[in-house]
């Protein structure tokens, strides 16, 4: 999990972290915050999530917990940064990391120096972690998401020279370039845990959009990332989701959206995210979004797969890739999904196209390329095998196969080895929730394309059903 301070455990510091939180509660009232007396900003360290909102009586649906005025949200617009640095700056996430860098350095200056107090200093996201505790996730498709690299350069070429730039104002003298660079990880850490996607004024529709900086490109003109102070305090559970942010002309409103009992944790939710992306942005891992996971198969390694088993010339295989990148079919990888996730098909159509491309004999293929049409999203005998040696492969790719019945692993001591700090060992612990997860979605998709086409139930072709394209849920 995220923390302020991981090296606190004197019984004084552990007073500081209640003395910060109620510093920080007092603080937002000040500046017109409505808390209501039902709930309480709560220290939830035992249960490994920093703070957490309780309630301290029984709550009906639909009740306000809080209103945040849209005047304590820090955004770039409402940040104190001066107005010729507001205008340099036209990336939404690279702005409000500035803008945080900017209130940060200015300590007791900046209006939000009691919820920095509360907010976390180090992060167990992957971003942060040793190259041997990255290899734990060796094969999973998150290692390739991190984006540390990128993220360095855009603070070296824009963050910093734009901060160098106004120095004084920043309160910057005397930190190296290193230290700029971890200071903007810091807060983009913290934005992608912590920012909400906020409706600007005008839009009042209710949404509950908390969000990573992924999605700042679809960004419509109407949004604005932004820290909204207690909104961001909640933690997240996909399945006991009680609670739901509304965006109002001058504040923002949290409410219950189911009866609460005292005493039960209030939680936002993230979305249908799968284990690995939680992980990724938020730096933990729980079972409840397990229903969500997914794996990634590169086209590359379907293409690798494809030439091997089919015989086929390189020639061949480029031509079939050609033509369905035309027709929009081609994704650099396609997701895998649950066999039982009820939203979502195991197998997409865009996949089930391209193994059957793949799979058809060339002059089955030559007159569908003729007529320029595709071949059916379904998986026929020759489709599944192909698809079936694929996930085989792709199961290669990880750094030890996880018996998703009891998780245990090849080199399952290294989690219990002693001279693993306890840090280490959590973050490797979740390395291997995370890559279990995904391992489990291989078995799952492994058996189901085995039983679709089990010599037993005598040698049928595969329908539309069997893949999901009808709509219909699949049972697992
Ligand atoms: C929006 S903040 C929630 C407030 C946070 N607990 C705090 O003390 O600042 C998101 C962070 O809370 C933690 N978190 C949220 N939901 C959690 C959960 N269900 N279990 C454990 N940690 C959780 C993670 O560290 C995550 O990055």
């Amino acid at each position: 999990m995220a923390s302020e301070d991981v090296s606190m455990t004197s019984t004084e510091e552990v007073d500081d972290f209640e003395i910060r939180t109620h510093s920080f509660v007092a603080w937002l009232q000040q500046h017109g915050a409505v808390i209501s007396s039902s709930i309480e900003l709560a220290d939830r360290r035992l249960q490994g999530a920093g703070r957490g909102v309780l309630a301290k009586t029984d709550i009906a649906e639909d009740e306000e917990l809080f209103a945040v005025p849209r005047s304590s949200i820090l955004t770039i617009a409402t940040s104190n940064l001066p107005a010729e640095v507001k205008t340099q700056l036209d990336d939404p996430w690279l702005g409000l990391i500035a803008a945080m860098v900017y209130e940060y350095q200015r300590g007791s200056e900046s209006m939000w120096e009691r919820y920095f107090a509360v907010l976390p200093l180090e992060f167990d996201t992957p971003m942060f972690w040793s190259n041997d505790e990255l290899n734990c996730l060796r094969g999973s498709a998150v290692v390739e998401k991190i984006g540390k690299l990128s993220a360095d350069r855009a603070f070296r070429e824009q963050v910093i020279p734009m901060i160098r730039q106004h120095a004084t104002a920043f309160h910057v003298g005397g930190m190296s370039d290193d230290d700029l660079v971890s200071l903007c990880h810091r807060m983009g850490s913290t934005i992608m845990a912590y920012a909400f996607d906020v409706e600007k004024p005008s839009t009042t529709d209710a949404h509950d959009q908390e969000d990573g900086w992924e999605e700042d490109e679809e960004e419509s003109e109407s949004m604005s990332k932004g820290m909204i102070p207690l909104a961001d305090m909640l933690n997240a559970d996909a399945d006991r989701n009680n609670a739901m942010l509304y965006y109002e002309e001058d504040k923002v409103v949290m409410k219950s959206i189911r009866a609460i009992k005292v005493g039960e944790e209030i939680f936002n939710d993230y979305g249908p995210l799968p284990s690995a992306d939680v992980f990724r942005r938020y730096g933990y891992v729980t079972s409840n979004y397990a229903q969500y996971d997914v794996v990634e198969v590169s086209t590359q390694l379907i293409k690798d797969v494809a030439k091997e088993q089919m015989k086929m010339s390189d020639q061949d295989l480029e031509r079939r890739v050609r033509y369905l990148d035309e027709e929009e079919i081609l994704d650099e990888s396609y997701d895998i999904s649950r066999s039982h996730n009820e939203d979502t098909k195991p197998f997409s159509d865009e996949l089930c196209i391209l193994l059957s491309a793949l799979a058809l004999p060339a002059v089955e293929f030559e007159n569908l390329q003729r007529k320029r049409k595709l071949p059916r999203p379904a998986l026929e005998q020759s489709s599944a095998g192909l698809l079936s040696a694929v996930l085989h492969k792709r199961q290669g790719l990880y750094k030890d196969t996880v018996n998703p019945e009891n998780g245990t692993r090849g080199d399952a001591g290294t989690i219990n080895d002693v001279t693993v700090e306890p840090r280490s060992a959590h973050r490797r612990g979740m390395a291997q929730q995370v890559i279990q997860g995904e391992q489990s979605v291989l078995f799952e998709a492994l058996a189901m394309l085995t039983e679709m086409h089990a010599p037993t139930s005598g040698k049928r072709k595969a329908t539309e059903a069997d893949t999901g394209n009808t709509g219909k849920k699949q049972k697992g």
